[in-house]
Protein backbone atom coordinates (compact mmCIF):
# COMPACT_ATOMS: atom_id res chain seq x y z
CA UNK A 1 0.00 0.00 0.00
CA UNK A 2 1.75 2.88 -0.66
CA UNK A 3 0.75 5.75 1.82
CA UNK A 4 1.39 9.28 0.63
CA UNK A 5 2.09 10.13 -3.13
CA UNK A 6 2.89 13.42 -4.43
CA UNK A 7 3.85 12.50 -8.08
CA UNK A 8 6.09 10.47 -9.64
CA UNK A 9 8.91 9.67 -11.73
CA UNK A 10 10.17 6.84 -13.69
CA UNK A 11 13.08 7.20 -15.66
CA UNK A 12 13.64 5.37 -19.25
CA UNK A 13 17.13 7.15 -19.93
CA UNK A 14 19.63 6.29 -22.53
CA UNK A 15 21.70 9.11 -21.58
CA UNK A 16 24.30 9.18 -18.58
CA UNK A 17 24.12 12.25 -16.80
CA UNK A 18 27.54 14.39 -16.78
CA UNK A 19 28.75 14.97 -13.48
CA UNK A 20 32.06 15.76 -12.21
CA UNK A 21 33.10 15.74 -8.90
CA UNK A 22 34.08 19.57 -7.60
CA UNK A 23 37.57 18.47 -6.85
CA UNK A 24 39.26 15.06 -6.68
CA UNK A 25 41.17 16.63 -3.92
CA UNK A 26 38.17 16.57 -1.74
CA UNK A 27 38.69 12.95 -1.14
CA UNK A 28 41.02 11.60 0.70
CA UNK A 29 41.20 8.35 -1.33
CA UNK A 30 41.00 6.55 -4.92
CA UNK A 31 38.16 4.68 -4.05
CA UNK A 32 36.44 7.91 -2.54
CA UNK A 33 36.91 9.91 -5.20
CA UNK A 34 35.13 7.55 -7.24
CA UNK A 35 31.90 7.64 -6.05
CA UNK A 36 28.93 8.78 -7.92
CA UNK A 37 30.17 8.92 -11.34
CA UNK A 38 29.05 6.98 -14.11
CA UNK A 39 30.49 4.39 -15.68
CA UNK A 40 31.86 6.40 -18.61
CA UNK A 41 33.01 9.35 -15.81
CA UNK A 42 34.70 7.27 -13.66
CA UNK A 43 36.75 5.70 -16.51
CA UNK A 44 37.94 9.26 -17.46
CA UNK A 45 37.53 9.86 -13.39
CA UNK A 46 40.10 6.79 -13.12
CA UNK A 47 42.56 7.99 -15.57
CA UNK A 48 42.68 11.49 -14.17
CA UNK A 49 43.63 10.25 -10.88
CA UNK A 50 45.86 7.44 -11.53
CA UNK A 51 48.65 9.27 -10.89
CA UNK A 52 47.97 12.17 -7.83
CA UNK A 53 46.58 11.75 -4.64
CA UNK A 54 43.33 10.22 -4.99
CA UNK A 55 45.38 7.21 -5.25
CA UNK A 56 44.21 5.37 -2.40
CA UNK A 57 44.54 1.76 -0.60
CA UNK A 58 42.30 -0.13 -3.27
CA UNK A 59 43.25 -3.18 -1.68
CA UNK A 60 42.57 -1.97 1.83
CA UNK A 61 39.90 -4.06 3.80
CA UNK A 62 37.49 -0.21 3.93
CA UNK A 63 37.72 0.07 0.25
CA UNK A 64 36.69 -3.48 -0.43
CA UNK A 65 34.33 -2.78 1.65
CA UNK A 66 33.18 0.81 -0.04
CA UNK A 67 32.45 -0.50 -2.96
CA UNK A 68 35.07 0.75 -6.13
CA UNK A 69 32.71 3.30 -8.33
CA UNK A 70 29.29 4.90 -8.12
CA UNK A 71 27.35 5.74 -10.98
CA UNK A 72 25.05 9.01 -11.08
CA UNK A 73 20.94 8.66 -11.38
CA UNK A 74 20.35 8.31 -14.91
CA UNK A 75 17.27 9.88 -17.06
CA UNK A 76 15.30 12.95 -17.01
CA UNK A 77 13.97 14.80 -13.93
CA UNK A 78 10.22 15.83 -13.64
CA UNK A 79 11.83 18.65 -12.39
CA UNK A 80 12.35 21.60 -14.22
CA UNK A 81 15.77 22.84 -15.37
CA UNK A 82 18.28 23.88 -12.92
CA UNK A 83 18.98 27.06 -11.59
CA UNK A 84 15.58 28.02 -10.47
CA UNK A 85 14.42 28.26 -7.02
CA UNK A 86 14.24 25.10 -5.38
CA UNK A 87 10.66 26.02 -4.11
CA UNK A 88 9.30 26.37 -7.20
CA UNK A 89 10.98 23.34 -8.66
CA UNK A 90 9.54 21.46 -5.65
CA UNK A 91 5.66 21.72 -5.83
CA UNK A 92 5.14 19.52 -2.48
CA UNK A 93 7.72 20.64 -0.13
CA UNK A 94 6.13 20.50 3.16
CA UNK A 95 5.40 23.65 5.21
CA UNK A 96 7.19 21.77 7.51
CA UNK A 97 10.40 22.18 5.94
CA UNK A 98 11.43 26.07 6.15
CA UNK A 99 12.68 27.21 3.09
CA UNK A 100 14.87 30.21 3.25
CA UNK A 101 15.12 32.56 -0.06
CA UNK A 102 15.65 35.93 2.18
CA UNK A 103 16.69 34.38 5.34
CA UNK A 104 20.22 33.61 5.11
CA UNK A 105 21.22 30.09 6.67
CA UNK A 106 23.83 32.18 9.02
CA UNK A 107 20.60 34.38 10.37
CA UNK A 108 19.17 31.13 11.98
CA UNK A 109 22.54 28.23 12.36
CA UNK A 110 25.71 28.82 13.02
CA UNK A 111 28.65 26.70 10.64
CA UNK A 112 31.06 24.72 12.05
CA UNK A 113 33.47 22.03 10.80
CA UNK A 114 33.20 19.97 8.10
CA UNK A 115 32.30 16.27 9.20
CA UNK A 116 31.79 14.63 5.78
CA UNK A 117 32.63 15.42 2.07
CA UNK A 118 29.83 14.16 -0.77
CA UNK A 119 30.11 14.20 -4.11
CA UNK A 120 28.80 17.69 -4.34
CA UNK A 121 29.64 19.46 -1.79
CA UNK A 122 30.46 18.98 2.10
CA UNK A 123 28.97 18.41 4.82
CA UNK A 124 29.14 20.45 8.23
CA UNK A 125 28.20 20.63 11.55
CA UNK A 126 25.64 23.61 12.73
CA UNK A 127 24.12 24.95 15.67
CA UNK A 128 20.55 26.75 15.83
CA UNK A 129 21.36 30.19 16.86
CA UNK A 130 17.73 30.19 19.00
CA UNK A 131 18.15 26.94 21.12
CA UNK A 132 21.70 25.76 20.55
CA UNK A 133 20.95 22.36 18.90
CA UNK A 134 22.86 20.51 16.59
CA UNK A 135 22.47 19.75 13.50
CA UNK A 136 24.11 18.71 10.02
CA UNK A 137 24.10 20.94 6.93
CA UNK A 138 24.68 19.72 3.47
CA UNK A 139 26.10 22.22 1.14
CA UNK A 140 24.97 21.19 -2.78
CA UNK A 141 26.10 23.48 -5.37
CA UNK A 142 23.06 24.30 -7.89
CA UNK A 143 22.78 23.32 -11.24
CA UNK A 144 21.97 19.77 -11.42
CA UNK A 145 18.16 18.35 -11.19
CA UNK A 146 19.50 15.77 -9.00
CA UNK A 147 19.93 17.96 -6.35
CA UNK A 148 16.48 19.09 -6.64
CA UNK A 149 15.81 15.50 -6.86
CA UNK A 150 17.42 14.71 -3.64
CA UNK A 151 15.96 17.32 -1.51
CA UNK A 152 12.33 16.12 -2.94
CA UNK A 153 12.46 12.65 -1.99
CA UNK A 154 14.18 13.52 1.21
CA UNK A 155 11.78 15.95 1.91
CA UNK A 156 8.80 12.97 0.63
CA UNK A 157 10.31 10.28 3.19
CA UNK A 158 10.82 12.83 6.02
CA UNK A 159 8.90 11.78 9.24
CA UNK A 160 9.70 8.19 9.38
CA UNK A 161 12.66 7.25 12.17
CA UNK A 162 14.74 5.70 10.11
CA UNK A 163 15.22 8.18 7.45
CA UNK A 164 17.22 11.91 7.89
CA UNK A 165 15.12 14.30 8.62
CA UNK A 166 15.34 17.59 6.72
CA UNK A 167 14.50 20.29 9.60
CA UNK A 168 15.50 23.45 6.69
CA UNK A 169 16.65 24.54 3.28
CA UNK A 170 18.26 27.63 2.55
CA UNK A 171 19.34 28.92 -0.93
CA UNK A 172 21.97 31.56 -1.92
CA UNK A 173 22.73 32.22 -5.72
CA UNK A 174 25.06 29.14 -5.65
CA UNK A 175 23.98 26.87 -3.34
CA UNK A 176 21.44 24.82 -1.60
CA UNK A 177 22.21 24.00 2.41
CA UNK A 178 19.93 21.42 3.22
CA UNK A 179 19.43 21.56 7.59
CA UNK A 180 19.07 17.97 8.74
CA UNK A 181 18.88 16.18 11.70
CA UNK A 182 22.54 15.40 13.04
CA UNK A 183 23.75 11.80 13.39
CA UNK A 184 26.54 11.72 15.65
CA UNK A 185 26.65 8.19 15.61
CA UNK A 186 29.02 7.61 12.35
CA UNK A 187 28.50 5.88 9.62
CA UNK A 188 27.73 2.00 9.75
CA UNK A 189 30.84 0.86 6.85
CA UNK A 190 32.72 2.29 9.60
CA UNK A 191 31.51 0.37 12.02
CA UNK A 192 31.37 -2.59 10.15
CA UNK A 193 35.50 -2.16 9.18
CA UNK A 194 35.83 -1.58 13.58
CA UNK A 195 34.24 -4.56 14.50
CA UNK A 196 34.31 -6.53 11.65
CA UNK A 197 32.18 -10.20 11.25
CA UNK A 198 28.99 -9.14 13.39
CA UNK A 199 27.39 -11.93 15.69
CA UNK A 200 23.95 -13.19 13.69
CA UNK A 201 21.65 -11.97 16.57
CA UNK A 202 23.67 -8.61 16.38
CA UNK A 203 23.34 -8.62 12.03
CA UNK A 204 19.34 -9.27 12.48
CA UNK A 205 18.85 -6.40 14.41
CA UNK A 206 20.55 -4.11 12.46
CA UNK A 207 19.36 -5.54 8.78
CA UNK A 208 15.68 -5.91 10.17
CA UNK A 209 16.12 -2.28 10.74
CA UNK A 210 17.51 -1.50 7.66
CA UNK A 211 14.91 -3.44 5.68
CA UNK A 212 12.25 -1.86 7.81
CA UNK A 213 13.50 1.78 6.26
CA UNK A 214 13.75 -0.09 2.70
CA UNK A 215 10.01 -0.96 2.90
CA UNK A 216 9.03 1.73 3.85
CA UNK A 217 11.13 3.68 1.20
CA UNK A 218 9.49 1.40 -1.46
CA UNK A 219 6.04 1.75 -0.25
CA UNK A 220 6.33 5.45 -0.27
CA UNK A 221 7.44 4.63 -3.59
CA UNK A 222 11.11 5.73 -3.58
CA UNK A 223 14.10 3.30 -4.92
CA UNK A 224 17.09 4.21 -2.96
CA UNK A 225 19.88 2.69 -5.61
CA UNK A 226 22.64 3.01 -3.53
CA UNK A 227 22.07 1.18 -0.52
CA UNK A 228 25.51 0.79 1.05
CA UNK A 229 26.95 1.05 4.52
CA UNK A 230 28.46 4.35 3.67
CA UNK A 231 25.22 5.90 3.07
CA UNK A 232 23.78 4.43 6.70
CA UNK A 233 24.42 6.68 9.54
CA UNK A 234 24.11 6.26 13.29
CA UNK A 235 22.58 7.74 16.22
CA UNK A 236 24.30 8.60 19.57
CA UNK A 237 21.83 5.52 20.41
CA UNK A 238 22.77 3.52 17.73
CA UNK A 239 19.56 3.41 15.66
CA UNK A 240 20.19 4.00 11.56
CA UNK A 241 18.61 6.36 9.53
CA UNK A 242 19.43 6.03 5.66
CA UNK A 243 21.05 9.29 4.16
CA UNK A 244 21.91 10.19 0.91
CA UNK A 245 19.15 9.75 -1.72
CA UNK A 246 20.78 11.30 -4.22
CA UNK A 247 20.91 8.51 -6.68
CA UNK A 248 17.19 7.79 -5.37
CA UNK A 249 14.04 7.75 -8.12
CA UNK A 250 10.59 7.28 -7.61
CA UNK A 251 8.38 5.06 -9.36
CA UNK A 252 4.95 4.44 -9.72
CA UNK A 253 3.43 1.23 -9.59
CA UNK A 254 4.94 -1.43 -11.89
CA UNK A 255 7.17 1.08 -13.70
CA UNK A 256 10.94 0.89 -14.16
CA UNK A 257 14.03 2.26 -14.31
CA UNK A 258 17.21 2.06 -16.30
CA UNK A 259 20.57 3.55 -16.36
CA UNK A 260 23.77 2.75 -15.00
CA UNK A 261 23.38 3.98 -11.01
CA UNK A 262 24.55 2.44 -7.26
CA UNK A 263 27.97 1.07 -6.30
CA UNK A 264 29.76 -1.02 -7.91
CA UNK A 265 30.46 -3.63 -5.32
CA UNK A 266 26.46 -3.75 -4.02
CA UNK A 267 25.15 -2.94 -7.87
CA UNK A 268 22.55 -5.15 -9.15
CA UNK A 269 22.60 -7.36 -12.05
CA UNK A 270 20.17 -6.20 -14.03
CA UNK A 271 21.21 -2.67 -13.52
CA UNK A 272 24.31 -3.79 -15.46
CA UNK A 273 21.96 -5.02 -18.39
CA UNK A 274 18.51 -2.98 -18.52
CA UNK A 275 15.54 -2.08 -16.87
CA UNK A 276 14.95 -2.94 -13.51
CA UNK A 277 12.72 -2.18 -10.35
CA UNK A 278 13.03 -1.73 -6.59
CA UNK A 279 14.46 -4.84 -6.53
CA UNK A 280 17.85 -3.78 -7.00
CA UNK A 281 17.71 -2.46 -3.27
CA UNK A 282 16.86 -5.88 -1.89
CA UNK A 283 20.01 -7.18 -4.11
CA UNK A 284 22.55 -4.31 -2.34
CA UNK A 285 20.95 -4.65 1.24
CA UNK A 286 21.75 -8.87 0.58
CA UNK A 287 25.13 -7.87 -0.82
CA UNK A 288 25.38 -5.52 2.57
CA UNK A 289 24.23 -8.18 4.97
CA UNK A 290 26.55 -10.72 3.54
CA UNK A 291 29.38 -8.41 4.54
CA UNK A 292 28.05 -8.49 8.24
CA UNK A 293 28.18 -11.79 8.37
CA UNK A 294 31.43 -13.13 7.25
CA UNK A 295 33.17 -9.87 7.08
CA UNK A 296 34.21 -9.16 3.37
CA UNK A 297 31.70 -8.49 0.19
CA UNK A 298 30.11 -11.45 -2.09
CA UNK A 299 31.57 -9.76 -5.51
CA UNK A 300 35.02 -9.11 -5.79
CA UNK A 301 37.26 -8.15 -8.14
CA UNK A 302 40.67 -6.16 -9.27
CA UNK A 303 38.91 -3.39 -11.40
CA UNK A 304 35.26 -2.49 -11.42
CA UNK A 305 35.02 -4.68 -15.19
CA UNK A 306 36.01 -7.82 -13.03
CA UNK A 307 33.29 -7.53 -10.36
CA UNK A 308 30.52 -6.46 -12.71
CA UNK A 309 31.38 -9.98 -14.45
CA UNK A 310 31.55 -11.69 -10.92
CA UNK A 311 27.75 -9.88 -10.05
CA UNK A 312 26.99 -10.82 -12.99
CA UNK A 313 28.21 -14.72 -13.34
CA UNK A 314 29.79 -15.91 -10.26
CA UNK A 315 27.98 -18.55 -8.26
CA UNK A 316 28.37 -18.23 -4.41
CA UNK A 317 29.00 -21.35 -2.61
CA UNK A 318 27.86 -20.78 1.07
CA UNK A 319 28.37 -24.37 1.84
CA UNK A 320 31.53 -24.56 2.68
CA UNK A 321 34.63 -22.31 4.18
CA UNK A 322 33.44 -19.62 6.20
CA UNK A 323 29.93 -20.49 5.60
CA UNK A 324 29.72 -23.69 7.87
CA UNK A 325 29.79 -21.40 10.84
CA UNK A 326 27.13 -19.69 9.80
CA UNK A 327 23.00 -20.72 10.48
CA UNK A 328 20.86 -22.21 7.52
CA UNK A 329 18.53 -19.81 7.68
CA UNK A 330 21.39 -16.83 7.42
CA UNK A 331 22.60 -18.49 4.28
CA UNK A 332 19.12 -18.89 3.08
CA UNK A 333 17.97 -15.33 3.40
CA UNK A 334 21.39 -14.06 1.82
CA UNK A 335 20.51 -16.61 -1.48
CA UNK A 336 17.15 -15.18 -1.66
CA UNK A 337 18.33 -11.84 -1.58
CA UNK A 338 20.90 -12.39 -4.00
CA UNK A 339 19.31 -14.23 -6.39
CA UNK A 340 19.61 -12.89 -10.00
CA UNK A 341 16.14 -13.56 -10.92
CA UNK A 342 14.41 -10.44 -10.34
CA UNK A 343 10.79 -12.35 -10.22
CA UNK A 344 12.30 -14.83 -7.15
CA UNK A 345 14.40 -12.53 -5.54
CA UNK A 346 12.74 -11.65 -2.49
CA UNK A 347 11.16 -8.25 -1.42
CA UNK A 348 11.34 -6.09 1.61
CA UNK A 349 8.12 -7.62 3.28
CA UNK A 350 9.47 -10.74 2.53
CA UNK A 351 13.03 -9.81 3.90
CA UNK A 352 11.34 -9.22 7.22
CA UNK A 353 8.97 -11.89 7.69
CA UNK A 354 11.70 -14.66 7.45
CA UNK A 355 12.27 -17.12 9.61
CA UNK A 356 16.38 -15.79 10.44
CA UNK A 357 15.01 -12.11 11.02
CA UNK A 358 12.31 -13.00 13.24
CA UNK A 359 14.02 -15.78 15.34
CA UNK A 360 16.73 -13.12 16.11
CA UNK A 361 13.96 -9.95 16.70
CA UNK A 362 10.85 -11.29 17.71
CA UNK A 363 10.56 -10.84 21.59
CA UNK A 364 8.58 -14.45 21.55
CA UNK A 365 11.13 -16.32 20.02
CA UNK A 366 13.87 -14.29 22.05
CA UNK A 367 11.84 -15.69 25.02
CA UNK A 368 11.79 -18.86 23.73
CA UNK A 369 15.56 -18.68 22.96
CA UNK A 370 16.34 -17.73 26.74
CA UNK A 371 13.86 -20.58 28.03
CA UNK A 372 15.14 -23.21 25.74
CA UNK A 373 18.36 -22.71 26.98
CA UNK A 374 17.67 -23.08 30.66
CA UNK A 375 15.36 -26.18 30.27
CA UNK A 376 18.50 -27.63 27.66
CA UNK A 377 20.71 -27.04 30.64
CA UNK A 378 18.45 -29.21 32.83
CA UNK A 379 18.67 -31.95 30.55
CA UNK A 380 15.06 -31.33 28.77
CA UNK A 381 15.15 -32.93 24.76
CA UNK A 382 16.00 -30.50 22.63
CA UNK A 383 13.38 -31.62 20.11
CA UNK A 384 10.93 -30.14 22.80
CA UNK A 385 12.28 -26.91 22.95
CA UNK A 386 12.89 -25.79 19.42
CA UNK A 387 8.57 -25.59 19.13
CA UNK A 388 7.40 -21.78 19.94
CA UNK A 389 4.27 -21.01 21.10
CA UNK A 390 1.34 -20.50 18.53
CA UNK A 391 3.30 -22.62 16.35
CA UNK A 392 2.55 -25.76 17.55
CA UNK A 393 -0.93 -26.32 16.08
CA UNK A 394 0.56 -25.79 12.50
CA UNK A 395 3.38 -28.40 13.64
CA UNK A 396 1.20 -30.68 14.98
CA UNK A 397 -1.20 -30.35 12.17
CA UNK A 398 2.22 -31.33 9.44
CA UNK A 399 2.66 -33.83 12.07
CA UNK A 400 6.34 -32.90 11.36
CA UNK A 401 9.17 -31.35 13.32
CA UNK A 402 11.75 -30.45 11.04
CA UNK A 403 14.20 -29.93 14.11
CA UNK A 404 17.80 -30.87 14.49
CA UNK A 405 18.19 -33.54 16.89
CA UNK A 406 20.82 -31.82 19.90
CA UNK A 407 22.07 -33.22 22.88
CA UNK A 408 22.31 -30.42 26.01
CA UNK A 409 26.09 -30.18 26.17
CA UNK A 410 25.82 -28.72 22.42
CA UNK A 411 23.75 -25.06 23.99
CA UNK A 412 26.36 -24.94 27.16
CA UNK A 413 29.25 -22.66 26.50
CA UNK A 414 27.24 -19.24 24.98
CA UNK A 415 24.09 -17.58 24.07
CA UNK A 416 25.21 -17.15 20.56
CA UNK A 417 26.61 -20.76 20.36
CA UNK A 418 22.83 -21.51 21.37
CA UNK A 419 21.12 -19.44 19.35
CA UNK A 420 23.40 -20.83 16.52
CA UNK A 421 21.30 -24.05 16.63
CA UNK A 422 18.48 -23.13 17.80
CA UNK A 423 18.21 -20.72 14.72
CA UNK A 424 18.54 -23.41 12.57
CA UNK A 425 16.00 -25.50 13.97
CA UNK A 426 13.41 -23.13 14.99
CA UNK A 427 13.53 -21.58 11.70
CA UNK A 428 12.38 -24.42 9.75
CA UNK A 429 9.73 -25.15 11.87
CA UNK A 430 8.33 -21.55 11.61
CA UNK A 431 9.23 -21.62 7.67
CA UNK A 432 6.24 -23.78 8.07
CA UNK A 433 3.64 -21.27 9.24
CA UNK A 434 4.79 -17.64 7.46
CA UNK A 435 6.71 -19.24 3.92
CA UNK A 436 4.57 -20.17 1.39
CA UNK A 437 4.39 -23.10 -0.30
CA UNK A 438 6.54 -22.70 -3.66
CA UNK A 439 9.43 -20.83 -1.44
CA UNK A 440 8.95 -23.47 1.60
CA UNK A 441 10.21 -25.82 -1.01
CA UNK A 442 13.54 -23.47 -1.39
CA UNK A 443 14.20 -23.41 2.58
CA UNK A 444 17.40 -25.78 3.39
CA UNK A 445 16.06 -28.51 5.70
CA UNK A 446 18.90 -29.26 8.06
CA UNK A 447 19.82 -32.98 7.20
CA UNK A 448 22.12 -34.13 10.34
CA UNK A 449 23.01 -31.68 13.30
CA UNK A 450 24.29 -28.20 12.62
CA UNK A 451 28.22 -27.77 14.20
CA UNK A 452 28.24 -25.78 16.95
CA UNK A 453 30.61 -23.02 15.31
CA UNK A 454 28.90 -19.20 15.45
CA UNK A 455 30.08 -16.23 13.79
CA UNK A 456 30.97 -14.96 17.43
CA UNK A 457 34.12 -17.86 17.53
CA UNK A 458 36.02 -15.85 14.47
CA UNK A 459 38.94 -14.10 15.44
CA UNK A 460 40.05 -10.12 14.32
CA UNK A 461 42.73 -12.83 11.81
CA UNK A 462 39.46 -14.00 9.73
CA UNK A 463 38.56 -10.72 9.40
CA UNK A 464 41.38 -8.46 8.59
CA UNK A 465 41.78 -11.66 5.97
CA UNK A 466 38.08 -11.36 5.49
CA UNK A 467 38.52 -7.34 4.51
N1 LIG B 1 22.75 13.98 8.79
C1 LIG B 1 24.05 13.75 8.92
N2 LIG B 1 24.63 13.67 10.13
C2 LIG B 1 25.95 13.43 10.27
N3 LIG B 1 26.79 13.26 9.23
C3 LIG B 1 26.28 13.31 8.00
C4 LIG B 1 24.89 13.56 7.77
N4 LIG B 1 24.67 13.54 6.44
C5 LIG B 1 25.84 13.30 5.87
N5 LIG B 1 26.82 13.16 6.78
C6 LIG B 1 28.24 12.88 6.53
O1 LIG B 1 28.60 13.45 5.30
C7 LIG B 1 29.00 12.43 4.37
C8 LIG B 1 28.53 12.77 2.97
O2 LIG B 1 27.12 12.89 2.99
P1 LIG B 1 26.20 12.29 1.83
O3 LIG B 1 26.52 10.84 1.67
O4 LIG B 1 24.81 12.65 2.08
O5 LIG B 1 26.73 13.12 0.63
P2 LIG B 1 26.89 12.69 -0.85
O6 LIG B 1 27.27 13.89 -1.63
O7 LIG B 1 25.68 12.06 -1.33
O8 LIG B 1 28.07 11.68 -0.62
P3 LIG B 1 28.58 10.45 -1.42
O9 LIG B 1 29.57 10.99 -2.37
O10 LIG B 1 29.18 9.57 -0.33
O11 LIG B 1 27.40 9.82 -2.06
C9 LIG B 1 28.41 11.15 4.93
O12 LIG B 1 29.15 10.04 4.55
C10 LIG B 1 28.46 11.39 6.42
O13 LIG B 1 29.76 11.08 6.90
Amino acid sequence: MRKKRKGSEADACSNFLEILPPTCESRSSFSSCKLHFSFEDYARLKKRCKDDACAGPVGSCKSRLAGIATAPACGSSSLVSAGRGLKRKIGCIDVATRMGRKNKIGDNYVLDSTIGQGKFGSVRLCRSRVNGAEFACKTLLKGEDIVHREVEIMQHLSGHPGVVTLQAVYEDAKNFHLVMELCSGGRLIDQMVKEGQYSERRAANIFKELMLIIKYCHEMGVVHRDIKPENILLTTSGKLKLADFGLAMRVANGQSLSGLAGSTAYVAPEVLSGNYSEKVDIWSAGVLLHALLVGFLPFQGDSSEAVFEAIKNVKLNFHTGIWESISKPARDLIERMLTRDVSVRITADEVLSHPWILFYTERTLKTLSIKSKSKNELGVPFRQLAIAPGLESDTKRTGNYPLVEGSSETSSNSEEQDDCALVDALTVAISHVRISEPKRSRLCVPTSPIPQQCSSNMNANNLCKAF
